[in-house]
């Protein structure tokens, strides 16, 4: 799978955020986006996951525009803090999640509730979750139902040095079953211990940037 972007601009209230960025992204390798607040990395992923149409360019899927494509690939998505009923359970909330696709069921979610480390945390209320216990229920979300594309915006944040190490343990697994992968991190660890090829967002341009 090929994710091609061409000529992407996105400009909003005549405020241009990025402008002739042009990126590859293959399956089975790690992008990584980094740059200053503000700069756009998450704009730009809200363009990759079809949810935002960028102002200018094109952007295909195995060499067909997003424009005409029938269906998206499956898509597991944190973007920015992970968004969950309070009043519900960490299971419950995973299990009204998984009800939208419906592909999957208690099993499965188990599977990934265990995978974050939160197994025996599942049946507390979310809003008794610490910051970092979110962010793990927000990956869980992401790889629960076995998606082709992962995108993780700011993925330690939050995190505690377990959290961490067990971030990168998941996405190289992912990596290994050929899934492609896009973070962005403040920190530059992330960015070397995970990314094949990084982007660096600046004024506008987004540039390939050698991490060494
Ligand atoms: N819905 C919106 N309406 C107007 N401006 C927006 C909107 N969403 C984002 N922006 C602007 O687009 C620019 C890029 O924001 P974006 O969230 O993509 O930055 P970022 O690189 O992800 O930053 P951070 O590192 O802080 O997460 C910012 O100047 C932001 O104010």
């Amino acid at each position: 799978m090929k994710i091609k972007l061409e000529n992407i601009g996105k400009t909003i209230k005549g405020q241009m955020i990025f402008q002739n960025v042009n990126v590859e992204l293959m399956s089975g390798y790690i992008y990584g986006f980094v740059g200053y607040n503000g700069c756009g990395k998450t704009m730009l992923l809200r363009i990759i996951s079809n949810l935002v149409k960028p102002s200018e360019g094109t952007i295909s899927l195995d060499e067909q525009p997003y424009t005409i494509l029938k269906t998206m690939p499956k898509i597991g998505i944190v973007l920015e803090k992970p968004d969950f009923f309070n009043e519900l359970t960490g299971l419950e909330n995973l299990e009204m999640l998984a009800k939208i696709r419906n592909e999957i069921h208690t099993e499965e979610i188990m599977q990934a509730i265990k995978t974050v480390g939160l197994f025996t945390q599942e049946n507390k209320k979310v809003g008794k979750y610490s910051l970092g216990m979110r962010q793990r229920l927000g990956i869980a979300q992401a790889i629960m139902e076995d998606n082709d594309i992962l995108i993780l915006d700011e993925i330690t944040s939050g995190l505690d040095e377990d959290g961490v190490n067990m971030i990168y343990e998941i996405l190289k697994k992912e990596k290994a079953k050929g899934k492609l992968i896009i973070i962005t991190s403040h920190n530059k660890i992330d960015i070397e211990e995970l990314c094949d090829e990084t982007y660096k967002f600046n004024n506008g341009t987004v540039h390939a940037y050698e991490t060494d």
